[in-house]
């Protein structure tokens, strides 16, 4: 089976062309291809299918076989992959993904990155939909007590669930055990991601994410989003904003209600599997 690894930001992942809809992965064989002594190695692993909604879809799954409706870093690289492969042929084309529609524009290639702008439709603050354990308007704000510690935090879906808590120090704060914790708090039945921030000034914010079924990331695209919504809705950042994650910077616009995302996209290398 042939695949090919790309990244956007060092979020990795592994693309696979699934044309006939024939590839049955079970999520133990996907978290054996993503592990990083045992497999390829990636955050998350890309069905390339056909859709007879739009020019193509893409089929996303964690590190660990779960599924997931949409990927921000994964989307651009799935659009680069489909048009350098002449799978489609336009700069401007729609994806299928789990989350809707979405519409991608190859913008310039840049040494090796090519730049994808994706339009990730409009942030959903409804609770029931992220889907979210409180009867409220919206969950900006909360608070949660994790070993007595007040947390405060705020969800919105950005095709997947998403918390932003604001910390002093990225450095310094336990990421790894307040994002495993919250990322399974009961409030949300289908788990969450969690981003960790820092602002920076209006128009730049810097982040950290703890990802829903695969742990601390380089760059979560859906999740620099998330930021930048919940960020503009408090009133704290102006459009654009530049997103600082570990594996790189994310240009944040907002069109109306939607969010463009603006981000390199990279391949590494093809290979194929025994
Ligand atoms: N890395 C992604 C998000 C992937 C899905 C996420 N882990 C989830 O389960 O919701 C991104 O770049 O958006």
């Amino acid at each position: 089976m042939k695949f090919t690894k790309m990244h956007g930001l060092g979020n990795d992942f592994v693309l696979i062309e699934d044309r006939e809809e024939k590839l049955n992965l079970t999520p133990k064989q996907i978290s054996h291809i993503c592990h990083r002594h045992l497999g390829v190695g990636a955050d998350g692993l890309i069905l390339i299918q056909p859709s007879n909604k739009c020019a193509v879809k893409m089929v996303f799954y964690n590190q660990d076989g779960s599924r997931a409706a949409m990927c921000g870093n994964g989307v651009r690289c799935f659009a680069k992959y489909v048009y350098d492969h002449g799978i489609v042929q336009e700069t401007c084309f729609s994806i299928e993904t789990r989350a809707g529609k979405t519409n991608v524009k190859i913008i310039e290639q840049k040494n090796a990155d090519t730049i994808v702008q994706v339009n990730m439709g409009k942030v959903d603050y409804n609770p029931s939909n992220i889907p979210m354990n409180i009867d409220k308007k919206d969950a900006l704000d909360e608070v949660v007590y994790i070993n007595n510690q007040e947390i405060v935090f705020s969800s919105v879906l950005v095709g997947v669930p998403h918390s932003i808590i604001e910390v002093d120090h990225l450095e310094t704060y336990p990421v790894e055990r307040i994002g495993r914790t919250l990322e399974n708090h009961p409030l949300f039945p289908e788990k969450t991601n969690v981003n960790f921030i820092e602002i920076v000034n209006r128009k730049e914010v810097r982040g950290v994410t703890w990802e829903r079924g695969v742990g601390l990331t380089l760059a979560c695209g859906t999740g620099a989003c998330a930021i930048a919504a919940v960020l503009k809705e408090k009133r704290r950042i102006d459009s654009p904003v530049r997103v600082h994650l570990p594996g790189g910077t994310l240009e944040i616009n907002f069109a109306g209600e939607h969010i463009l995302m603006t981000g390199p996209a990279e391949e590494v290398f093809t290979g194929n599997l025994s």
